[in-house]
């Protein structure tokens, strides 16, 4: 079988992830990417610039409404409370062989976009391993992490995946592409319940995760509702899966921040929905108490109220 090879890739979403994945295919190949934007985050990028690890990247931008070829594939890295605008924003640029893949937390992006899409043009995808730090458009970052990705139907050697693949290892982004995406998605899915509630509500940093601290042990309290309700989707996630998270988070800079701490701190909406409440909803439905997550909740829900 030949692998198609991705020539354009459009962005949507420049902020920690999108402006690191950006600019590794940047690197590789200038007229490679496009930013996804509507006008006025182009005016803000265009005044202040794009920062990444010191180094000023000027990107291309696009708007919808804009002619210019279908993508070969499209990369969402928007927040959760800004999917459903970003969705409509990346329909004009979907033709019939564009690959899209969304590297949101949480299990729900997928079923979204591929509602509104398709679900042929999808991959399920995440990304996990790096330490990014943003403050406006200045980002930073010493672990790029990996994507994780996977054809849930068809396996790890569709075309689809071959084609991402082959993009992957031509741009040096590190990647890995399971046997069983689903059950991958659920890891990391209870590693960020975990971690991004833990670390919010504590104001912890990487650090204080490092090592058997009684915020490690919080952080795995949340993380064991998420194993427990695994059980009903066929996940069947166990310990060891928890003990394999937490060797990632021994690797990132132990001042490093997650993205829902950085949020709080930025007075940003918070992804709480999408982790502690997603978990109370499953809870709910299977009559399984889910109480470490209820109480995060409504922790984190304070905290973005009395933000702003
Ligand atoms: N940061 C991390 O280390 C990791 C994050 N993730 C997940 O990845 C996703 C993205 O996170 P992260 O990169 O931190 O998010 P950021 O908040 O850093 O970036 C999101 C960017 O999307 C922009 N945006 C929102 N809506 C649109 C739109 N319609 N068109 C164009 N741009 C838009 C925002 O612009 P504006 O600010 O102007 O609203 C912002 O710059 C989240 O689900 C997160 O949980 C996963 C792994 C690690
Ligand atoms: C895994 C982690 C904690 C960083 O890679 C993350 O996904 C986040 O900050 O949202």
């Amino acid at each position: 079988m030949s692998v198609k090879t991705i020539n354009n890739v459009y962005v949507v979403g420049l902020g920690a992830l999108g402006g690191m994945y950006a600019s590794k295919l940047q690197d590789l190949n200038p007229g490679i990417v496009k930013i996804i934007a509507d006008l006025p985050r182009i005016e803000k990028y265009r005044n202040s610039g794009f920062n990444v690890n010191g180094t000023a990247r000027a990107f291309e931008y696009i708007s919808p409404g804009d002619q210019v070829p279908f993508a070969d594939l499209i990369v969402i890295t928007v927040k959760f409370h800004a999917l459903s605008q970003a969705i409509q924003d990346i329909k004009p640029f979907v033709g019939p062989g564009t690959l899209v893949i969304s590297l949101l937390n949480g299990i729900g992006s997928e079923e979204l976009i591929a509602a509104e899409i398709g679900s042929e043009h999808l991959l399920h995808a995440y990304a996990v391993g790096m330490d990014a730090m943003r403050e406006g458009t200045t980002l930073s970052y010493s672990k790029i992490g990996r994507i994780v990705f996977g054809d849930k139907e068809n396996g790890n050697t569709s075309a689809k995946v071959l084609a991402l693949k082959d993009l992957f290892e031509r741009s040096g982004i590190p990647f890995l592409a399971p046997d069983n995406i689903e059950r991958a998605l659920w890891t990391k899915f209870m590693m960020n319940v975990g971690i991004n509630q833990a670390s919010t509500i504590l104001k912890a940093s990487y650090g204080e995760f490092q090592h058997h601290t009684p915020a490690r042990e919080l952080m795995i309290m949340a993380a064991r509702e998420v194993l427990n309700l695994s059980q009903f989707y066929g996940v069947n996630l166990k310990e060891e899966d928890i003990t394999d998270f937490i060797k990632i988070i021994e690797t990132l800079s132990a001042d490093g921040k997650t993205s829902m701490l950085q949020d709080i701190e930025a007075e940003r909406k918070t992804e709480v929905e999408i982790f502690a409440g997603a978990v109370i909803a499953m809870g709910k439905l299977h009559q399984i108490p889910t109480p470490v997550n209820e109480t995060f909740y409504q922790i984190i829900k304070f905290m973005e109220l009395s933000a702003g």
